[in-house]
């Protein structure tokens, strides 16, 4: 099966996770952190910084990778390196996502995750 090396920001402030609401596509409406795929020649790192200023128009800063997710789709196995991450600028705003929300430990079972995503919740809740 086809291996797709996708990179997220998980970005914590106050307490809370940034998290967006995907608009299109596949997975429409499900919840996720930015990110998105590593290109060719790109490191992990610089597909994240690439990826947050296309999609949310934001300079960060990576920081330490806290998870690699490994999960099966029907149609291909997701390998996801999860960074925490933090904004140098930019106001996150939503240039390709339908919606965001900063969730806090009590709010993070409210939304609809991706499927990959839900093993990753738990480790986070021990975070905040
Ligand atoms: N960004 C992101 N992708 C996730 C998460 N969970 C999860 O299963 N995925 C999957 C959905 C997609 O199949 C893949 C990410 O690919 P993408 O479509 O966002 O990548 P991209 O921005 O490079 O998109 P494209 O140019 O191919 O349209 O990873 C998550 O939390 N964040």
């Amino acid at each position: 099966m086809e291996t797709i090396n996708v990179v997220a920001a998980i970005i914590i402030k106050n307490g809370k996770i940034f998290t967006t609401q995907r608009g299109y596509g596949k997975f429409k409406d499900g919840w996720e952190f930015p990110g998105g795929k590593i290109e060719e020649g790109e490191t992990p790192q610089e597909a994240l910084k690439r990826e947050m200023k296309e999609e949310l128009d934001t300079v960060i800063e990576v920081h330490k990778l806290l998870d690699t997710i490994e999960y099966d789709y029907p149609e291909f196995h997701l390998s996801m390196r999860c960074y925490l991450c933090s904004v140098i600028h930019g106001t996150l705003k939503l240039c390709e996502h339908k919606d965001a929300k900063w969730l806090g430990k009590d709010e993070l079972n409210s939304v609809d995750w991706l499927p990959a995503d839900i093993a990753l919740i738990e480790r986070l809740k021990r975070l905040l």
